[in-house]
Order: C-alpha cells, then sequence, then structure tokens
C-alpha cells in the first residue's frame, strides 16, 4: 500500500459543486470573481444547491424560505446562557447549538431528498441567528429577532448589532459570504461527505464539518490572522516581527494552501475590502500591516496570502469580535457543506479508505497480572 501524507493530491471523490482548476475557482461553472462582484449570498445559496443560478421568482422564493425559517427554538437560547459562556468558544457554542438544532427538528432523520432539502434551507437559515444570538447573550444582550425584510448578510449585522447597517457594510459582508461559501474538497468539506456517507443525518455532517473547520490550519486561520496584526501593532515592527516566526520556522497563518500555489484567487478581493474598509474606518494601519507582511512573507518563501489573511481586517473594521470570525466562516460555508452534503447523498457510497500499519507486529499477549 502507498500513502500520501494527508492525501496530498488524492482525488477523493467528483463533484458538481466547485472546482480548483489552474488556481482558478468556480462554483458550478461560475467564476469566483464574477460571483464575488455581481451575486447575492442568497443567489450563490441557489447555485450551489441546484447547480445554476435562479431566475427572479426562484431567488425570490428562497430568500423567503430562509427569512421564514431563521428563528431559532428559545430552548437553544436558553440552552447557550447555561454555558461557562465568557471561556466558551463561539465556535464550540455553534457546534453544539447545530446538534442541538437537530434534536428539534422532527426531519432530523428523514432521509428523504426534499426532506434534506428542507433540513439545508432550515439550517442555513438558522446559521447566522445562532452565532449573533451566542455573540449577544455572552454580553448580558437579549437576542435580536431575524427581520423578513433583510438580505442574510444585512440581518446577520443587524441581529449582531441591533443596527441596519451601512449599505457599505451589507455590500463588504455580502462578498465575504460569497467569497467563503464553497472550495471543493477542503478539510471541513470532505468530514461533512465522510459523515454523512454512513447514511448519518444532515445535522451530524454539519456539526462534524464545523469541529474541522475551528481548527487553525484552517477556518480557525482568521481569528489567528488577527491575533497576529494585533501583536505586530504597528508596520514598522511588521517585518521583524515576521522574519523573526520565519527564522522559528513558526507557520504564518493566513499564508500558503494546499491547492493553491500561485495564490488563493479569493485574496484579492478580500485585499480590495480590507484597504476600503480601513480607510473608511479611520484605521488603514490594520490594511497597512497586512500588506507589509504580505511583503516580508512572500520575499522569503512562495507562500501567498490565502482567503483568511485579509478577510480578518475586513471583519475587524466591521467592527465584529475577533473570534466571531471563523463561525462567520460557518454562516457562508454551511452553504457549502450542504451542496455536498446533497451531492453525497445522492450518489452515496461509504467513504473508507486504509491506513497503512506501521505499529509493532506479532505481539505476544501477556496475562495483566504479569506485566
Ligand atoms: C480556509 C483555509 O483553510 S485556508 C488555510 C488556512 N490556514 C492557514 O492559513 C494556516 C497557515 N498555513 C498552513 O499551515 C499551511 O500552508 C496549510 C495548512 C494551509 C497547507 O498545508 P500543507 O499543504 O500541508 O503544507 P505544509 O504545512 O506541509 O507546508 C509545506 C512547507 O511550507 C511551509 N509552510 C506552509 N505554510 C506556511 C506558513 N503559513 N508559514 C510558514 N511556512 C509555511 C511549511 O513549514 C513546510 O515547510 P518545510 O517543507 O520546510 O517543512
Ligand atoms: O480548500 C482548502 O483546503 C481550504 C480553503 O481554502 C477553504 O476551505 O476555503
Amino acid at each position: 500500500m502507498t500513502t500520501t501524507r494527508g492525501l496530498e493530491g488524492v482525488v477523493a471523490t467528483t463533484s458538481s459543486v466547485s472546482s480548483i482548476i489552474d488556481d482558478t475557482l468556480t462554483y458550478a461553472g461560475f467564476n469566483i470573481d464574477d460571483l464575488a462582484e455581481h451575486a447575492s449570498f442568497e443567489e450563490v445559496v441557489y447555485l450551489l444547491w441546484h447547480l445554476k443560478l435562479p431566475n427572479e421568482t426562484q431567488l425570490a422564493e428562497i430568500k423567503q424560505q430562509l427569512s421564514e425559517n431563521a428563528s431559532v427554538p428559545k430552548e437553544i437560547l436558553e440552552h447557550f446562557k447555561t454555558y461557562p459562556i465568557q471561556e466558551v468558544h463561539p465556535m464550540a457554542a455553534l457546534r453544539s447549538a447545530v446538534s442541538l438544532l437537530g434534536l428539534y427538528d422532527s426531519e432530523a432523520d428523514v432521509m428523504e431528498p426534499q426532506a434534506n432539502y428542507r433540513k439545508a434551507i432550515r439550517l442555513q437559515a438558522k446559521m447566522p441567528t445562532l452565532v449573533t444570538a451566542f455573540a449577544r447573550i455572552r454580553k448580558g444582550l437579549d437576542p435580536v429577532e431575524p427581520r423578513k425584510d433583510l438580505s442574510l448578510a444585512a440581518n446577520f449585522l443587524y441581529m449582531l448589532t441591533g443596527e441596519e447597517p451601512s449599505p457599505v457594510a451589507e455590500e463588504a459582508f455580502n462578498k465575504a459570504l460569497v467569497l467563503h461559501a464553497d472550495h471543493e474538497l477542503n478539510a471541513s468539506t470532505f468530514t461533512a461527505r465522510v459523515c454523512v456517507a454512513t447514511l448519518s443525518d444532515v445535522y451530524s455532517g454539519v456539526t462534524a464539518a464545523i469541529g474541522a473547520l475551528k481548527g487553525p490550519l484552517h477556518g480557525g486561520a482568521n481569528e489567528a490572522v488577527m491575533k497576529m496584526l494585533t501583536e505586530v501593532g504597528e508596520v514598522g515592527r511588521a517585518e521583524e516581527y515576521i522574519r523573526e516566526k520565519l527564522a522559528n520556522k513558526e507557520k504564518i497563518m493566513g499564508f500558503g494552501h494546499r491547492v493553491y500555489r500561485n495564490g488563493d484567487p479569493r485574496a484579492k478581493h478580500l485585499r480590495e475590502m480590507s484597504e476600503k474598509l480601513t480607510n473608511l474606518t479611520g484605521e488603514p494601519k490594520w490594511y497597512e500591516m497586512s500588506v507589509k507582511i504580505e511583503e516580508v512573507v512572500t520575499s522569503s518563501k512562495p507562500l501567498p496570502p490565502n482567503v483568511d489573511f485579509y478577510s480578518a481586517s475586513v471583519y475587524h473594521s466591521l467592527g465584529i469580535d475577533h473570534d466571531l470570525f471563523t463561525p462567520i466562516f460557518a454562516v457562508s460555508r454551511v452553504s457549502g457543506w450542504l451542496a455536498h452534503i446533497l451531492e453525497q447523498y445522492d450518489n452515496n457510497r461509504l467513504i473508507r479508505p486504509r491506513a497503512d500499519y506501521i505499529g509493532p507486529d506479532m505481539q505476544t499477549f501477556v496475562a495483566l497480572e504479569k506485566r
């Protein structure tokens, strides 16, 4: 048997949801650059689940379905209050909350395709509500009910702050959601597919995926980038800070990628947004520091920034708490997880690779009292 560390280069499934070919990312064949410029997140959700763009009626319908399903059971909000809430990471709270949602869904274990689609709608709709409710409850504030007249992006910011966001903030947040929605067979999506390929339910698949996204080598990197920017503190310190980390063989968060070799096509959009938003908030230092870090890293190693690098200063500029950055990734990526889960069910086979055993061989059993 041959093994490939980290399954690098292994093609584990076919998929029609998204592709990365020659450093170009497409969702169902649509280039991410076009979607980032022109699409609403709701259009992208429809695209990922139906593999075609919605017409006006279809878009109105999915928007209505999402807004009608956005409220979460009050028992889950009460449950948040029972956590050691100041210590709990919001990704851990989200992982638990999604698992709990399954307990309140009478269709949770109904495996029929239309029931699975209805669960996809419910989960996508409720994720923003869960994240924002947790964020408020831990500050001693009451959760804000979702509004039916707002886009998913605007609703998230509205539920977080209690105030309707500016058009600039809504546009930026929508674009960030579009850019994060799907990414071929990344670790969390693979996790979701492995889970549901046992014919386990949608909630289990998404709960497992949240667990995989949480790690700093994957979605957790955006929060880690902000921690690094905060530690650097000012542009003048960036070079020394990065050179020291590289000399110590430490990883620079937000750089590198398993699949892209010449750069992540999403990063340029986030970089532009970072420049615009940090200027608007009167804190250009976050953008300037990021640019300097990029300069230093790329002059030392062939490691371009990935999606997580500039998203950190974007979310910071929107006034979002740093530990909510990864949950926001999940609010967007759940659309992709669900697309892959539905695709997996549609043509399922158990996912079960092999391991090349390298442990001790032919051991002789010794009775307990003799060990
Ligand atoms: C949404 C996302 O998930 S995007 C990725 C988010 N994660 C991060 O930003 C964390 C930082 N980046 C990394 O850890 C990696 O680049 C990953 C996890 C993204 C990809 O990892 P892999 O493909 O397994 O590459 P691997 O970790 O083996 O690195 C290969 C080499 O590049 C180096 N390298 C990779 N990324 C970095 C980095 N960010 N900083 C410094 N060195 C790096 C490694 O140290 C290794 O060097 P070596 O060959 O001298 O030992
Ligand atoms: O594809 C990956 O390995 C990680 C990534 O960029 C993503 O999930 O968006």
